[in-house]
C-alpha cells in the first residue's frame, strides 16, 4: 500500500445557518492548531463576481510595468512588488482598504488613466464579501479558547489589505520557485486562485503539502500575528509557490492587518505555567519595519528576535 499524500482540512462555510455552528467551530481549531491553514467552501460570493475579479487581474497584470510601479505606499509590502532575480516569475499590487470603493478607485485611476469602474467594483464586492469569512473564523477560533469577550476588540483593531498576485509560468530553464518559503505576518489571510495549483504549505512534520483547491474553495492561513495573540495556541505555517506547467497564475488574498498603534498581546487567559508568553507585546507596524530590515531579513525567527519573551 503506497502511503497516503497528506491533504489540507476542508471546511464547509456555505450553509452555515443550517449546519451546526459547533461542529464547524471545533473542525476551525483543530485545523488552525495542527495546520495553520484550511481549505473552505464559502457559497456567499457568488461564481460571476469571482470570474470578473479575474478578468480584472489579468487586464491590471497586462499593463506597462511604468503603469505598475505607480503603485506606491509607504508601508512595506503594499505597493508593487516585482522584478526580483530570486523570484522572476512573481508580480503583485496591494491595494490598501478594499472596502472602500473610493480607496479602490484612487488604485485603479491610477492604473488606468481612462478608469476602470467594472475593476473597482468587482475589487471592493469581492473583498467586503469575503472579510464575511474572516470575521467568522476569528469569532469560531476566539468562542472555542473561550476569549468571546475580545471579539470587538478584534473588529475594532482590524484593518484590509487586499494584495493580488500573477505567477507566469517558468520558460526553459527558468526556475520553478514563484513564491519563496515565508509565513505571513498579519492575522489571518484568505487566498483564492485560478484554476492553476502551485501553492505549498509545509506541516509541522516537515512536509510539503501542495494546495489543489476546488473552484469555489478559498484557503483560510493564520498569519504570526494570530499566532502571536493566541500565544502559541494557534499555527502559523511556512508556504511558498512553485510552478509547473505553461499556464500563467494569478490569485488573490485579503489580508486582516491589525491596526498601526494597536499593540498585540496575547490574553492573560491564554498565559499559564504550560503556556508560558512567547511574545512580549509588540506594535505590528514597528514589528514589519523590523521585518524588512536588513537584520529583520537575515532573521530565521524575525518575531523572536524582535520580541521574543
Ligand atoms: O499566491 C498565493 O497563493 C500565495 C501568496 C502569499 O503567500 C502571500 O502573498 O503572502
Ligand atoms: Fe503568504
Amino acid at each position: 500500500m503506497g502511503s497516503e499524500a497528506v491533504k489540507l482540512p476542508f471546511i464547509n462555510f456555505s450553509d452555515l445557518q443550517t449546519q451546526d455552528w459547533e461542529s464547524v467551530k471545533g473542525q476551525v481549531r483543530l485545523a488552525l492548531e495542527e495546520f495553520g491553514c484550511f481549505e473552505a467552501t464559502f457559497d456567499q460570493i457568488p461564481r460571476n463576481l469571482r470570474n470578473s475579479v479575474f478578468e480584472g487581474l489579468k487586464q491590471l497584470f497586462e499593463l506597462p510595468l511604468q503603469n505598475k510601479l505607480r503603485n506606491r505606499s509607504k508601508k512595506p509590502y503594499h505597493g508593487y512588488v516585482g522584478q526580483y532575480a530570486m523570484v522572476p516569475l512573481y508580480e503583485s499590487l496591494g491595494i490598501d482598504t478594499p472596502h472602500d470603493l473610493k480607496s479602490i478607485e484612487t488604485f485603479t485611476n491610477l492604473m488606468w488613466s481612462e478608469g476602470n469602474p467594472e475593476f473597482s467594483k468587482s475589487i471592493q464586492s469581492f473583498s467586503e464579501q469575503l472579510s464575511e469569512l474572516d470575521r467568522i473564523v476569528r469569532k469560531m477560533v476566539l468562542e472555542s479558547l473561550g476569549l468571546e469577550k475580545y471579539i470587538d476588540e478584534h473588529t475594532e483593531s482590524t484593518n484590509y489589505l487586499v494584495r493580488v498576485q500573477k505567477y507566469d509560468f517558468p520558460k526553459g530553464h527558468e526556475t520553478e520557485l514563484g513564491l519563496t518559503s515565508h509565513t505571513d505576518k498579519n492575522m489571518v489571510t484568505i487566498l483564492y486562485q485560478n484554476e492553476v495549483n502551485g501553492l505549498e504549505v509545509l506541516t509541522k512534520d516537515g512536509q510539503w503539502i501542495t494546495v489543489e483547491p476546488s473552484p469555489n474553495s478559498f484557503i483560510v492561513m493564520i498569519g504570526e500575528a494570530f499566532h502571536a495573540w493566541t500565544n502559541g495556541r494557534l499555527h502559523a505555517p511556512y508556504h511558498r509557490v512553485m510552478m509547473k506547467g505553461s499556464v500563467a497564475r494569478y490569485s488573490i488574498g485579503l489580508f486582516s492587518v491589525p491596526k498601526e498603534g494597536y499593540i498585540i498581546k496575547a490574553p492573560e487567559e491564554m498565559v499559564d505555567e504550560e503556556h508560558p508568553l512567547l511574545f512580549k507585546p509588540f506594535d505590528h507596524v514597528k514589528f514589519l519595519g523590523f521585518y524588512y530590515s536588513e537584520a529583520g531579513q537575515r532573521s530565521p525567527a524575525a518575531l523572536k528576535a524582535y520580541c521574543g519573551a
